[in-house]
């Protein structure tokens, strides 16, 4: 996205920008988080993302191309992603494919495509029983399945673990970094965990603060493949500090 800029009204007539001439940029494959202060409008950079949201300036590409109508191009889970209580984890997932209009007669397919996913996110064994059922972990990895299961090349996840205790964590970002590794899409990942941004980005955004270009960007020059040893070892620990510097100096300017 180029010079992207989002206002909303204020308390008087006033507009005020929330977000203003922000650059950034996911290449295909990559993996890039977004981090800054509560309130920086990285939940709203993925409402205009993904099409939910309109920008007052600037303009957002898929592909390199401008794309004005970006709903349901882009897959979205959102913060507090619920699965709807009432359904089967299967249904869950299928449930994409039907807001999208999909025909009755492709539902044999689509179940089809869906069991694949499951069964990739280790959830074959549980399709048929409901949200309730399932640990915080499998709920989550469903809710991923679901976003998963529409195809489409950009992920935009919003603290998809932001609710879990840590060693459930650990196993979530062992598992995604297993599963990314193996498919070509795209993800922009938001987070307020500086260890879980460093151990699964390719590249780093710090929204807010006074950076040039609406974003402050850190590269990752980790080797990949990544795993938790990785959190003691100097370059890890530095990198840390870096990003700690620059949430710091963004709290200053806010
Ligand atoms: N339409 C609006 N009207 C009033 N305030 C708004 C509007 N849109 C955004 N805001 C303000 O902008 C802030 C930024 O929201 P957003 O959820 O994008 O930030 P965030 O960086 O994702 O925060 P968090 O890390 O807490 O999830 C909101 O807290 C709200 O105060």
């Amino acid at each position: 996205m180029e010079q992207l800029d989002f206002r909303y009204a204020g308390r008087g007539a006033e507009s005020r920008y929330l977000l203003r001439d922000v650059n950034l940029h996911a290449d295909a494959g990559e993996f890039v988080s977004l981090i800054g202060a509560s309130g920086s409008g990285k939940s709203t950079l993925f409402k205009l993302i993904a099409g939910l949201l309109q920008q007052d300036g600037g303009i957002i590409r898929l592909n390199g191309k401008p794309v004005h109508n970006r709903l349901g191009q882009v897959a979205y889970m959102p913060q507090n992603d619920l699965l709807l209580p009432w359904r089967t984890v299967l249904d869950n997932c299928l449930l994409p494919m039907e807001l999208a209009g999909r025909k009755k007669r492709d539902r044999e397919p689509m179940k089809q495509q869906v069991r694949g996913v499951l069964a990739s996110f280790g959830l074959a064994g549980v399709e048929a029983a409901y949200p309730r059922e399932l640990s915080g972990g499998m709920k989550q990895r469903a809710a991923l399945a679901r976003t998963l299961a529409c195809g489409h090349e950009l992920l935009l996840l919003d603290e998809p673990f932001g609710a879990l205790d840590a060693m459930t964590k650990r196993g979530m970002h062992r598992w995604l970094l297993e599963l990314w590794g193996g498919m070509n899409q795209t993800v922009l990942f938001i987070t307020h965990d500086l260890e879980e941004a460093l151990l699964l980005s390719d590249r780093i955004y710090v929204l807010g603060g006074d950076h040039p270009g609406g974003a402050a960007e850190v590269k990752i020059g980790l080797p990949r493949p990544r795993d938790y040893r990785m959190i003691y070892e100097p370059k890890f620990m530095e990198m840390r500090q870096q990003l700690e510097r620059m949430l710091d100096e963004q709290a200053i300017f806010s």
